[in-house]
C-alpha cells in the first residue's frame, strides 16, 4: 500500500512537471526573439559586458528593434526602435509603471523612494508633494539666484586656478556644484553626498548576479553585500545629521508667514501632520533625500560635461555658441537661465548632445501585468528596457547619427520644435509618462545656462593623466568611452587648465 502510494504521488509530482515546464515554454513562447545560447542558470548573461547599453545595442543590431533577453531566470524584453518605445512606455503605459527592485536598490532607497516606488497612491502623494514643493516651475524659479550664485562661485574658483596656472577637475567641480545646487534647494545649504551618489548610480547599474540567478540568492559572490552596507552607512550618517539639526532648529523657531521653507520643513511638516492621507516619517525622508541626491546632481553634471567634451572637439561649434551668446548677452553680465529662450544654438547643442549622450541611457521598468505587442506576449515580471542610447544613434531617425551636430536641430535659426518632454519617442533623455523624469524643467533651465557661463568666460586645455594637453589639428582629442552604471558618464575625468577669456564679464566685481 505504501509503495503504491509511493508510486503514484511520483507519478503525480512527473506530470505537474511534465505540465509546468510546457506551460512555462508557452508562457515564453510568445516573448519576442531572442539570442540562441540561452544557458541554463545564467540564460543570455555570458552576452553581456560591463557597458549593458551598448552590449544591448549591439544584440538589437542582431536580433531587432524588439528582442529578448533571459537574465538567469528572468526574462527581459528590450525596446530598440522609437515604434516599440512609444507601445511600451505609452500605449501600454499601466503594464509598465514600475521599476526594477534589485538588492541594492531595495536597500539603498529604504524601499521608500519616489524614483522606485511601485505605482499607487504612496507615488503618487511624494510626486505631487515634489511637484509642488521642490520641482514645479514656482520653486525652480524662486530658487534661480541660489543657482546662480553657485555658478559665480564655479565660475571664479576656474579663474583662480587659470591665473595660478593650475589644472582643475571639471569633472569633480561640475559634480559638487550639481551636487550644492539639489542640497541648497532641498536642505537649504550645501551639503557633501557626491561621493556617496556616484556610488550608488554605480551600483544601481550593475548586474549582481544573486538578483537574477535563484541558485546565488544566498551568495555574495561580487561582494555587492559590503558595497551596498558601505554606501548605506556613509549616506544614512549624513542624512540623520541633517535631521537632527533641523529638528533642532525647528524646536527654537517658528516659521514666520511669507517665509520660504525649503523641502526639509515641508517634509517635516508632513510629518507632524496628522490629517494625511499618507502618513510620512523619517525613513521616507532619508529616502527622499536619497533620491534626489542621486537623480539630480549626477546627471546634471553628465550632461554638462558632455556637451562641453563635444564643444572641445568641434572648435567651429563652440565658436558659433560664443558668438551667439555676445551678440545677445554681451560681455558686462553673465548668461542667466531667462536669456536661454533666445539663445536657440545653445538650445540646440543640448538637445543634440542628449541625442548623443543621453545621460540615462536605458529607461528601465518592471511588467506588472502580461501585455500583448504586436504578436508577442511579455509575461508579468518581465524586465524591460528602453535602449534610448541606441535609439539616438539609429541612422532610420538620424542623419549621420555618430556625428556631433547641433544644426540637426534648427529650423531658419530657431530651435525646432522637438522637444525632449517624452512626446517624441526617437529623443527621450527624460523617459515618458507618469515615471517620466520630475527634474526635467529644472535640468533643462540649469545646464544651457551653466554650459553658457563655462564657455563665455573661459578657454580650456585639456590635459591627459601626465598632465600633457591634448591638441588635435581639429580642436582636443578626446577620448568618449562611456563608464558602466546607471548612468553614462565618461569614463575618464575630464581636465584642463581653463584660460579667463578677454571678454568674460568680471567675475570678481559680478555680486554673488
Ligand atoms: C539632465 C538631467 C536629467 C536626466 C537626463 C534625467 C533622466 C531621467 C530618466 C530617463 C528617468 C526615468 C524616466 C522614465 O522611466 O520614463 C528619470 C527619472 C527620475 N528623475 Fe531624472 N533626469 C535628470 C535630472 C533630474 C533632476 C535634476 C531630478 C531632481 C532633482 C531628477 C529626478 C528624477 C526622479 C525622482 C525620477 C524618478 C521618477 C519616477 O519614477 O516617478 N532627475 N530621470
Amino acid at each position: 500500500m505504501d509503495l503504491q502510494l509511493f508510486l503514484s504521488s511520483l507519478l503525480l509530482a512527473l506530470l505537474y512537471l511534465l505540465f509546468r515546464s510546457v506551460f512555462h515554454r508557452r508562457r515564453h513562447h510568445h516573448l519576442p526573439p531572442s539570442p540562441p545560447f540561452r544557458l541554463p542558470i545564467i540564460g543570455h548573461m555570458h552576452l553581456l559586458g560591463p557597458i549593458l547599453h551598448q552590449s544591448l545595442h549591439n544584440l538589437s543590431l542582431r536580433y531587432g528593434p524588439l528582442f529578448s533577453l533571459h537574465f538567469g531566470s528572468v526574462p527581459c524584453v528590450v525596446a530598440s526602435s522609437s515604434f516599440f518605445a512609444k507601445q511600451l512606455l505609452q500605449t501600454n503605459e499601466l503594464s509598465f509603471n514600475c521599476r526594477i527592485e534589485t538588492t541594492a536598490v531595495k536597500r539603498l532607497t529604504y524601499e521608500a523612494s519616489l524614483a522606485f516606488a511601485p505605482y499607487g497612491a504612496y507615488w503618487k502623494f511624494i510626486k505631487k508633494l515634489s511637484m509642488n514643493e521642490l520641482l514645479g516651475s514656482r520653486s525652480i524659479n524662486n530658487f534661480q539666484h541660489l543657482r546662480a550664485r553657485e555658478t559665480l562661485h564655479f565660475l571664479r574658483l576656474l579663474a583662480i586656478k587659470g591665473k595660478a596656472c593650475e589644472a582643475v577637475n571639471i569633472t569633480e567641480e561640475l559634480l559638487k556644484l550639481t551636487n550644492n545646487v539639489i542640497s541648497r534647494m532641498m536642505l537649504g545649504e550645501a551639503e557633501e553626498a557626491r561621493d556617496v551618489v556616484r556610488g550608488v548610480t554605480q551600483i544601481f547599474g550593475e548586474f549582481n548576479v544573486s538578483d537574477f540567478i535563484w541558485l546565488f540568492k544566498k551568495l555574495d559572490l561580487q561582494g555587492f553585500e559590503k558595497r551596498i552596507e558601505d554606501l548605506f552607512q556613509r549616506f544614512d550618517t549624513l542624512v540623520e545629521r541633517i535631521i537632527s539639526k533641523r529638528e533642532e532648529i525647528r524646536k527654537n523657531k517658528r516659521v514666520k508667514n511669507g517665509e520660504i521653507r525649503d523641502f526639509l520643513d515641508v517634509l517635516l511638516d508632513c510629518v507632524e501632520d496628522e490629517s494625511l492621507e499618507i502618513k510620512i516619517n523619517r525613513i521616507h525622508i532619508k529616502a527622499l533625500i536619497m533620491d534626489f541626491f542621486t537623480a539630480g546632481t549626477d546627471t546634471t553634471a553628465i550632461s554638462t560635461e558632455w556637451a562641453l567634451v563635444e564643444l572641445l572637439k568641434h572648435p567651429m561649434l563652440l565658436q558659433k555658441a560664443r558668438e551667439e551668446i555676445n551678440n545677445v548677452v554681451g560681455n558686462t553680465r553673465l548668461v542667466e537661465e531667462s536669456d536661454c529662450p533666445n539663445l536657440p544654438y545653445l538650445q540646440a547643442i543640448i538637445k543634440e548632445t542628449f541625442r548623443l549622450h543621453p545621460p540615462v541611457p536605458l529607461v528601465s521598468r518592471r511588467c506588472v501585468e502580461d501585455c500583448n505587442i504586436e504578436n508577442y506576449v511579455i509575461p508579468n515580471g518581465t524586465i524591460l528596457f528602453v535602449n534610448v542610447w541606441s535609439i539616438g544613434r539609429n541612422p532610420k531617425y538620424w542623419e549621420n547619427p555618430l556625428e556631433f551636430r547641433p544644426e540637426r536641430f534648427l529650423k531658419n535659426g530657431e530651435c525646432d520644435n522637438m522637444d525632449v518632454r517624452g512626446q517624441q519617442f526617437q529623443l527621450l533623455p527624460f523617459g515618458t509618462g507618469r515615471r517620466m523624469c520630475p527634474g526635467v524643467s529644472l535640468a533643462i533651465q540649469e545646464v544651457p545656462a551653466l554650459l553658457g557661463t563655462m564657455i563665455q568666460c573661459f578657454d580650456f586645455h585639456v590635459v591627459d593623466h601626465k598632465g600633457k594637453i591634448l591638441k588635435g589639428e581639429n580642436g582636443a582629442v578626446i577620448d568618449v568611452s562611456e563608464r558602466p552604471g546607471l548612468t553614462a558618464p565618461r569614463a575618464h575625468d575630464l581636465v584642463c587648465f581653463p584660460v579667463e577669456r578677454s571678454n568674460c564679464p568680471q567675475l570678481n566685481v559680478l555680486a554673488s
